[in-house]
């Protein structure tokens, strides 16, 4: 059996959610490759802070004795609480003993997120943050189910898309699905470039970084960010708007991975205009920025993966890999 969920994204893309069918209530989550915990707000939140969400029913739920979590995110927001075991359905596809995490606090930045009911980690369950014993995520809980090992992901801009589990769907992408290895030690989809470019100006270093549909933009080393906005002209590294700015009407320069010898995985300039900073000013917010000090890996997130197609195979053919192709 495979599965299909559509995923619709929030005013800027700032972030894709997908309904997720928990007992009998559906949630809207943020589906994150970089994070392995399936969280939801709950009746253990303060009320105000469960105004507008669906709040998963602890009260109804049966508790693992003894659990709880703790998260810290790299953006500097966490969440935590305890552990429940439910039934979860995602796109058709069952979980029946599944960990849901309650959150009984949450840090601003989540309050602030009026239509996130929490998250679905979809990183590798070793990244998992329940306490005393990690709980696996709902892709390894049906992981058996499905034909093939592989969640494919179609975000887009400003347009529904699509997580497809256990299948690759060929009508959703052209040209060829290249692969390239994934270094999952630390939890997360890693994989590295052995060069990268911007328009014509190829730079022959490597980087490496997380595939994360959790993260809206790309965040890279600060020097490597200043090195694109010098192509822009009128851009600016802006501490009031807390990076680089630029006139709305730029013609940015597309971003290009090469990977696995000689292949491009190129993100076309208008994904890297982000959005406008405010109703006021021509200004527009860059889809590059740099990856702040808490973060020490660069990530690929939504404003790369809108390009492409892109496969995270867990092991249909040996080791992890990611698929990219042009969608
Ligand atoms: N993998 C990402 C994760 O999904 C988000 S958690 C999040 C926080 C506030 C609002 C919405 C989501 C956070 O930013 C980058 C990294 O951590």
């Amino acid at each position: 059996l495979n599965g299909t969920a559509v995923t619709s994204p929030e005013a800027n893309d700032l972030e894709y959610l997908t309904p997720v069918t928990i007992g009998n209530v559906t949630f809207h989550l943020d589906f994150d490759t970089g994070s392995a915990d399936l969280w939801v707000y709950s009746d253990e939140l303060p009320t105000d802070e469960q105004t507008g969400h669906a709040v998963y029913a602890t009260t109804d739920s049966k508790l693992l004795p003894g659990s709880s979590w703790e998260i810290l995110y790299g953006d500097g927001s966490s969440a935590g609480g305890d552990v429940f075991a439910d039934t979860v359905v995602v796109g058709g596809l069952t979980a029946t003993m599944q960990a849901v995490e309650a959150a009984a606090t949450l840090s601003a930045e989540f309050e602030r997120d009026a239509h996130s009911d929490g998250l679905l980690g979809l990183a590798f369950s070793t990244l998992n943050m329940v306490k005393p014993q990690k709980q696996s995520t709902f892709f390894d809980n049906v992981k058996s189910q499905l034909d093939l090992p592989v969640i494919a992901t179609s975000l887009k801009h400003g347009a529904p898309g699509t997580y497809d589990f256990g299948f690759i769907d060929e009508n959703k992408y052209t040209g060829p699905l290249t692969y390239v290895d994934v270094d999952s030690s630390r939890g997360y989809w890693t994989f590295t470039a052995d060069a990268y470019a911007f328009g014509d100006d190829q730079i022959s270093t490597s980087l490496t970084g997380i595939a994360d549909t959790g993260t809206t933009l790309i965040l890279l080393p600060s020097d490597t960010v200043s090195r694109y906005y010098a192509n822009v002209s009128g851009a600016q590294d802006s501490p009031l708007h807390g990076g680089y700015v630029f006139p709305c009407d730029s013609k940015l320069t597309p971003f290009t991975l090469v990977v696995a010898g000689n292949h491009s995985v190129t993100v076309p300039g208008e994904l890297i205009n982000y959005a406008p900073v405010g109703s006021v000013s021509n200004l527009c917010f860059g889809g590059i920025q740099a990856a702040s000090g808490l973060v020490d890996i660069n990530i690929f997130g939504d404003v790369f993966l809108k390009s492409q197609y892109v496969v995270f195979d867990a092991g249909s053919q040996g080791g992890p890999r990611l698929g990219f192709a042009n969608q």
